[in-house]
């Protein structure tokens, strides 16, 4: 295809070939009952001891490409058709979500799904699933990085706070010792503070302890802040990825993700004609 004058495809900048310990989704496409193809191709990387995040709107892809990672397609009757995803020399793809686990790789699912009947503590310890490390000891490490959660050790998971259930849901996730955490949508219906406060808590474990993340977000504002690199899906594809704070300064990428226009007034989707060029060309 010739366009008359093309804006360059946004060039993510240099990065080494990955090593064992990065997470790596080589050319995935997944299907959804035999027929709804909803990943079309996705190659992305997350880097050990990094952020990475991976932004989009409703439908892109997001959440489905948690799930292909996690080995959690089966349930929701979907299946890699195509591609492969690598970590710690091990094949993802080719194993099942226990296995997953096993290997280092640890899910936070979409709407923190607590136990709700379980105090905290219980919902914490259920984490432990492994039987890796001393308990005790990494019970008081999460209450160290959470430290709303002592005071509600005893609670009923079900009737405390959406942002205190979000923080059992990841705590729950670091009890498993993960090398890699998968973290969907953490900031779903909750309010800027304690959104702030717990990517805050993220980027801490994640500084403090080596452990890579890769976010899932709406809210690209908070996400490209608190990771290193990011990509961007629609429709099943990467469309456009780099270093987070390039991604935040990108033009295309402030008026839609970051609802911030040059000069001003808002565009309408149609006027930002690099961007549909760039579109046509992916
Ligand atoms: N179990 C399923 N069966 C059939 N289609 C599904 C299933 N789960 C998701 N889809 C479809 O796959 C597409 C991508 O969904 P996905 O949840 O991965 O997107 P997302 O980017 O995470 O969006 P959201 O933020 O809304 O969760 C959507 O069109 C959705 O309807």
């Amino acid at each position: 295809m010739t366009l008359s004058s093309p804006q360059p495809v946004p060039t993510p900048p240099p990065r080494a070939a990955p090593g064992t310990d990065d997470l790596t989704v080589n050319n995935v496409e997944v299907v959804y009952h035999d027929i709804i193809q909803v990943l079309r191709g996705v190659s992305l990387t997350v880097r050990a001891g990094q952020v990475t995040s991976l932004l989009g709107t409703n439908g892109a892809g997001k959440t489905t490409t948690l799930r292909a990672i996690s080995g959690l397609l089966k349930p929701e009757n979907g299946k890699i058709r195509e591609g492969t995803i690598t970590f710690g020399g091990k094949t993802l793809s080719a194993i099942g979500g226990t296995e997953v686990v096993k290997a280092g790789v640890v899910q936070v699912p979409e709407g923190r799904r607590v136990f709700k009947h379980l105090s905290v503590e219980e919902n914490l310890r259920a984490g432990a699933i492994l039987g890796r490390g001393d308990w005790h000891a990494d019970l008081e490490r999460i209450y160290t990085y959470f430290p709303k959660l002592p005071a509600l050790r005893h609670k009923q998971a079900g009737y405390t706070s959406g942002g205190e259930q979000q923080m059992i849901a990841i705590g729950r996730a670091l009890m498993a010792h993960p090398r890699v955490l998968l973290l969907d949508e953490p900031s779903l219906g909750l309010a800027p503070l304690l959104v702030a406060e717990i990517f805050d808590n993220v980027r801490r474990i994640n500084r403090e302890e080596g452990l890579s993340v890769l976010v899932v977000e709406q809210n690209a504002n908070i996400a490209l802040r608190n990771s290193d690199y990011g990509y961007v899906m629609e429709n099943g594809r990467i469309v456009m990825e780099g270093l987070s704070a390039q991604l935040a300064s990108n033009p295309d990428v402030k008026e839609f993700y970051l609802g911030v226009t040059e000069g001003g007034a808002r565009k309408s989707f149609k006027d930002v004609k690099s961007y549909k060029r760039r579109k046509r060309w992916m």
